[in-house]
């Protein structure tokens, strides 16, 4: 498509993760919560006191394609709708078709100050040689920008988000028009580098962190599939 002022970070932020998703997570990892088929691990990192711990969080969602679950995480007008953690969201930029920077303000969590977020959002899919169906990812990446000036009290997080989605079709029937929900599930790969900015007690934020995302993860993954469950499939 088009390029933009962000094409060139897209593609280096992109190929960073594409990257970074297949290694594996034996060395330095910590399994921390395990809940069927979602297994959340987090390196402990802290940076001159902030905690800035990645996580990377692995599951697998019967029924839905990674197209579906990268199309409503993606998407703007659903984002309130899944996402509890949020008093506001709204685009400040449209880039290109793939590509749009939003401005969050995020539900307060006493007694840390309010936090807000402003980044570039990048959908895309590829398919790689060996696999039948495309990889679809979403990366949410913090960025600057004219509209969303940083203003006290709110701390502007910064954050590196992605989630890579494969499409597995069990048992194909010979015609792929015969495709039914239950020959589908979604493999995920989300990975988040979140530092909420502003001072928050490390022990705090990593129980706040350690709830969080398995809780955001099975709330958005019921939300796609009760959106898309008399739906004709998105390959
Ligand atoms: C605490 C932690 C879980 C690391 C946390 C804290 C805050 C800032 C708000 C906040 C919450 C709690 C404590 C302090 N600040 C935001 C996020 C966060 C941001 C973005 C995304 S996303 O996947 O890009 C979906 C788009 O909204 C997910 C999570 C995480």
């Amino acid at each position: 498509g088009e390029k933009h002022r962000l094409s060139a970070e897209i593609e280096r932020i992109v190929q960073g993760h594409l990257k970074y998703k297949y290694e594996d997570v034996s060395d330095g990892w910590d399994l921390i919560h395990q809940e069927g088929e979602m297994k959340v691990y987090r390196r402990e990192v802290e940076e001159n006191g902030l905690v800035l711990d990645p996580m990377k969080i692995f599951h697998t969602i019967k029924g839905v394609t990674g197209h579906e679950i990268c199309h409503y995480f993606w998407e703007f007008q659903y984002r309130m709708e899944w996402e509890t953690t949020l008093d506001s969201t709204k685009i400040i930029e449209v880039l290109d078709p793939q590509t749009v920077v939003f401005y969050q303000v995020h539900k307060r969590v006493w007694p840390a100050a309010q936090r807000d977020s402003c980044f570039w959002s990048h959908i895309r899919s590829f398919t790689s040689s060996d696999e039948d169906q495309p990889t679809w990812l979403v990366v949410n990446y913090t960025t600057s920008h004219l509209l969303a000036p940083i203003k006290s009290p709110q701390v502007r997080i910064v954050a590196n988000v992605a989630l890579i989605c494969e499409t597995v079709i069990n048992e194909p029937p010979l015609n792929p028009k015969d495709i039914k929900r239950e020959n589908i599930e979604c493999k995920l790969t989300y990975v988040a580098f979140v530092n909420p900015g502003g001072w928050v007690p490390s022990a705090a934020l990593r129980s706040v962190a350690k709830r969080e995302y398995p809780r955001f993860l099975k709330r958005f993954s019921s939300y796609v599939l009760e959106q898309t469950r008399d739906k004709p499939i998105l390959f």
